[in-house]
């Protein structure tokens, strides 16, 4: 199995997605507050709707398991917005009309099963807020391994001064970044552990998505000394991937011990880097875990690394 058709769509429909989202942030987004309080905005929606379209018309079997519905949207209330949604969302897919952009969105309330894709439509709202980073995650999972992930990145600076990256993997092919405005695959690999320069680690903007004392002190416990770069989103799975940095630690924040991780936060960025060469499991060693339901369970907390230092990680945590 190539993936070669799962690979070309999720591309095209990541893309298309990541150039909605920048056209709804060059307008300068509200925030719209959802049930759980975390914020999201017309573009996650209107990503959503783009991606769930091309799915559905290409693999209409394939369940899609993704962050946002249409339930809110749908109220009487919420028209101004569903209009604004439609608007972005017409400037790639012109006939579309409100009802299709809901029909759409809720195509990604599907369900685990034995072939899903999982997508994060903009994972990361508050860094795509803070006109900072986000990601586009879209995965395609079989029999609970992922097969194909793709993320766009649409802030990430690349060397050369353009910016947005498109990060692609597929299970035993590698992985590869293209500048989202085009040009030629560049393979992806992880950092070597004589690289000094690049023996750095990254962790999340938002103190409340993990434990940052203690992400520092393991980091310094396998000899990173210096201070972390501090990413919104599944951007950091593609920093390590490019070999920016040898390790991503998201452990459990203190303030909220019981949380669990989602699929769609975690699935194509994993990819990403496991085909540049690194490892990914949960702070215990565990596998994460993509065949129960949309949040991980059984896992908790998440470590991202160059391969290399993976097993001194999870030995350096269980000492801590
Ligand atoms: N307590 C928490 N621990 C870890 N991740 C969290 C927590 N609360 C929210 N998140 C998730 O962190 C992700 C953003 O990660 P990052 O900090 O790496 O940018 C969001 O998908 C968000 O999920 P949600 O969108 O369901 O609130
Ligand atoms: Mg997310």
């Amino acid at each position: 199995m190539t993936y070669a058709k799962e690979k070309e769509v999720a591309i095209a429909a990541a893309t298309a997605a990541a150039k909605l989202c920048e056209q709804v942030r060059a307008d300068i987004p509200q925030a719209i507050e959802k049930k759980d309080k975390s914020p999201v905005t017309v573009a996650d929606f209107g990503a959503q709707a783009i991606i769930c379209q091309a799915l559905a018309a290409a693999f209409p079997d394939d369940p899609v398991v993704g962050e946002e519905d249409a339930k809110e949207l749908r109220k009487p209330e919420m028209a101004e917005t569903l209009t604004k949604v439609t608007h972005y969302v017409q400037a790639l897919s012109p006939d579309a009309t409100p009802e299709d952009v809901t029909r759409w969105i809720d195509h990604g309330n599907g369900q685990v099963s034995s072939r899903y894709w999982t997508l994060d439509p903009i994972d990361g709202t508050k860094g795509f807020l803070r006109q900072d980073q986000y990601a586009v995650a879209l995965a395609l999972v079989e029999n609970g391994e992922v097969k194909v992930g793709v993320l766009a990145c649409p802030a990430m600076p690349l060397d050369g001064g353009q910016t947005g990256a498109l990060y692609v993997a597929v299970r035993g092919e590698g992985a590869t970044m293209v500048p989202l405005s085009g040009g030629e695959p560049q393979r992806l690999q992880v950092v070597m552990a004589d690289d000094v320069a690049n023996f750095r680690f990254v962790e999340s903007v938002e103190a409340a998505h993990g434990d940052q004392s203690k992400q520092n002190a393991i980091a310094q416990a396998v000899g990173i000394t210096t201070e972390s770069f501090r990413v919104d989103s599944q951007a950091k799975y593609g920093i390590v991937a490019s070999g920016k940095a040898a390790l991503y630690l998201r452990l459990p924040s203190p303030k909220y011990p019981d949380y669990r991780e989602n699929i769609w936060d975690h699935a194509a960025g994993a990819i990403v880097v496991e085909e540049a060469g690194g490892r990914v499991s949960d702070m215990y060693g565990q596998p994460l875990n993509f065949a129960e339901g949309s949040k991980m369970m059984n896992n908790r907390g998440i470590v991202v690394s160059n391969g290399t230092i993976h097993d001194q990680v999870i030995a350096a945590l269980a000492e801590n």
